[in-house]
């Protein structure tokens, strides 16, 4: 398991450009080594920064396959939903095709919704083994969850399926599905973006604390895959060094 690699820059503008760059270079190595990029993206504030800066990257978009580390299961018309924000603010400016960008069935009750997406991601991902995504681009929330998975919550324990639901996400809305821990640890790099003075404590808790029952984005160690932390000052301010 690799020691998280931490990247503080001043502003959080120059913190997703750094995360671009790293994306596109990733991706790029992996298309030259397998002709293909596997990612998971994330909704939140992570989603944005990937909209706007990925398109400034040179890449070749028809070899992507995105899926969402976590969705909301509301219809493509709702503002909650992650893939509403990514059809909308990255498919028309990159050459990615459509069906590509792998969303759920938000007309399927969660659990059958994940039930589903466990098929779709077995298009890509065949067999039986763990997914292991290229990479992963994550984000935390200021209680530390990250995908849907939620402090304290059973779905943390999850280790049986690749994709499960969750139905009383304390965060709105609450009906989910999430990928799970094993497979957010068998990636081959997890990164995550946290930027704002409102991550600051709970930064310091995640990457500093020892505690008996770590937080959600504390979990995330893949075991033979790459960390990155990118921060911008506000939100590394509490850390140590
Ligand atoms: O609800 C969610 O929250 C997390 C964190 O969002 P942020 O706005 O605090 O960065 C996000 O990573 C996840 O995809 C989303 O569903």
């Amino acid at each position: 398991m690799a020691a998280p690699i931490i990247e503080v820059r001043e502003t959080e503008a120059e913190v997703a450009r750094e995360l671009c760059s790293l994306v596109a270079k990733k991706a790029n190595q992996a298309i030259e080594q397998k002709g293909v990029f596997t990612v998971g993206v994330s909704g939140g504030s992570l989603q944005k920064h990937l909209c706007n800066g990925l398109p400034g990257e040179t890449t070749d978009w028809t070899k992507w396959h995105i899926f969402f580390c976590d969705e909301r299961v509301v219809p493509f018309d709702n503002d909650d939903s992650t893939y509403k924000y990514y059809r909308d603010n990255l498919l028309g400016k990159v050459p990615l095709p459509k069906e590509n960008l792998v969303p759920i069935d938000p007309s399927l009750p969660a659990s059958e919704a994940a039930t589903d997406y466990i098929s779709k991601l077995r298009k890509v991902f065949p067999g039986t083994e763990l997914p292991r995504f290229d990479m992963l681009l994550l984000g935390m929330g200021p209680d530390g969850h990250t995908c849907s998975l939620f402090p304290g919550h059973k779905l943390l324990d999850v280790t049986d399926v690749i994709v499960a639901s969750i139905t009383d996400s304390p965060k709105p809305p609450p009906q989910r599905i999430t990928l799970t821990l094993p497979v957010v640890n068998n990636t081959a790099c997890a990164v995550f973006m946290s930027c704002g003075e409102s991550k600051a404590e709970i930064l310091k808790r995640v990457l500093e604390g020892s505690e008996a029952d770590p937080l959600p984005a504390a979990r995330v160690r893949p075991t033979n895959g790459e960390l990155h932390w990118f921060l911008d000052q506000s939100a590394a301010k509490l850390l140590k060094s």
